[in-house]
């Protein structure tokens, strides 16, 4: 057998032994042969066929039935009944410190000047050189406009952010540490435990990205310690494009003041009073109308983990990406491909980036053919295997694509 025809057939066998397998035809376009490999999850998840009826109910039932009663009726209270179940099922955090709102940018802008204004007097910030740019450009606007410092950690921080660095870099003038649980770009999986009291034990706030975390690997929030996160619903959450994103707040900090003070996160909306009250517990960290439509498909897939096990759909990530990093070593080493994500899954998120210069023009050729990854600048591809919705027939095909597309390059 060919090197080419044992892959194919470990994919296969992988599929044919996968617990999960069935969860795939759950989701809208599986059967699209159109679509030869989806492997971007990590940017847009695929829509559940639940979500579609659950869509066409809050349109037809709620929307054109109910119409403007139904905020009374469920709608006013979805940012937090969804906040509740995301708490419970994907991010070990109790009830009433998740709320659904906005987009992650703008969250993780109220956290970080929320966090900022808790600790007055403290002057600096740090954050981590390799973030998502959202993350580093809110912390460039926050240092602007209130007078602060920025300290970078920078890469090559031995694959990615670690406790030892941020214990070296935090003193008793940082406010606030804002890192990426999972990495966008390498997928280096933080600790955020040890780091989380490293930043502690300097009298320093954290704010946790985890818009590459929540919904592919079991999250502890409560029993971590973390302050405050954030992170999106359109990726593992499958909520859809511009699906809004969630906050957490710990209970003990939610008397912080976050800047956005809108109606919906004052005491008595509809009192229409003057002179900003916020509102007690998470409320206070919202600001104006949910976006209902936009929230709505989140539920479906929460529940789909839930019936799942997010133990077992990390377990099926952990076993996408090792044959991920299998078949990449044994079919595009030789064309020079790197490997830029960590080799061990334990620091590992549930992507994989390789890199290579002919990457970018590769991409576009693959998206022609329906093989369909995201390109990363410089030079990555980037692998998004999504547990529920992913094959390893799906990745195999994607990979050997490349090698088609470097061969032809
Ligand atoms: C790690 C990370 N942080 C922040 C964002 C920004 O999210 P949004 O565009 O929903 O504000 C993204 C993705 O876009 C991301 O991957
Ligand atoms: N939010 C996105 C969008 O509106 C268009 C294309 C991609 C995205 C993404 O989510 C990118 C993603 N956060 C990333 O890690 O690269």
């Amino acid at each position: 057998m060919t090197a080419d025809a044992q892959l194919a057939d470990r994919a296969r066998t992988l599929d044919a032994t996968d617990p999960l397998a069935a969860y795939r035809s759950r989701f809208v376009g599986h059967d699209d042969e159109s679509v030869t490999a989806y492997l971007d999850g990590n940017s847009l998840g695929r829509p559940l066929a639940a979500s579609v009826d659950r869509v066409r109910d809050l349109m037809l039932q709620q929307w054109g039935g109910r119409l403007i009663r139904a905020w009374d009726e469920g709608w006013l209270a979805l940012p937090e009944r969804i906040g509740d179940e995301l708490g419970r099922v994907v991010l070990g955090a109790a009830p009433g410190q998740c709320v659904v709102a906005d987009s992650t940018t703008v969250l993780l802008y109220k956290l970080a000047r929320a966090a900022i204004a808790a600790r007055p007097g403290r002057r600096r910030i740090l954050v981590d050189r390799d973030n998502f740019p959202s993350d580093r450009f809110i912390v460039e606007g926050i240092a602007a406009e209130c007078g602060l410092e920025l300290d970078w950690l920078e890469p090559p921080h031995a694959g990615g952010v670690t406790a030892e660095a941020v214990r070296a870099a935090v003193g008793p003038d940082t406010a606030l540490v804002l890192l990426s649980h999972v990495a966008y770009r390498s997928g280096y999986l933080a600790d955020i435990p040890s780091i989380t009291t490293a930043a502690h034990d300097a009298g320093a706030l954290v704010l946790w990205d985890l818009c590459h975390s929540a919904g592919v690997l079991p999250v502890e929030l409560d029993a971590w310690g973390v302050d405050l996160a954030a992170g999106c619903s359109y990726k593992y959450l499958n909520g859809g494009p511009g699906a809004p994103a969630w906050a957490y707040v710990r209970t003990e900090h939610q008397h912080f003041q976050q800047p956005i003070q809108g109606w919906l996160g004052s005491t008595e909306p509809f009192e229409m009073g003057q002179g900003y009250q916020p509102a007690g517990g998470i409320r206070r960290f919202a600001s104006g109308t949910p976006p209902i439509l936009g929230m709505t498909a989140i539920q479906d897939m929460i529940a789909l983990i839930d019936e799942a096990g997010l133990a077992a759909v990390r377990d099926k990530s952990v076993a996408l990406t090792e044959f991920a990093i299998e078949a990449v070593q044994a079919a595009l080493a030789d064309f020079g491909v790197a490997i830029a994500s960590p080799l061990d899954a334990a620091e590992r998120g549930g992507h994989v980036t390789i890199d290579h210069p002919a990457f970018k023009h590769v991409t576009v050729r693959l998206w022609e053919q329906g093989v369909i990854p995201d390109f990363r600048e410089p030079d990555g591809i980037r692998l998004g295997l999504s547990p529920l919705s992913t094959s390893f027939a799906e990745v195999w095909r994607g990979i050997a694509a490349i090698r088609a597309e470097l061969e032809r390059a």
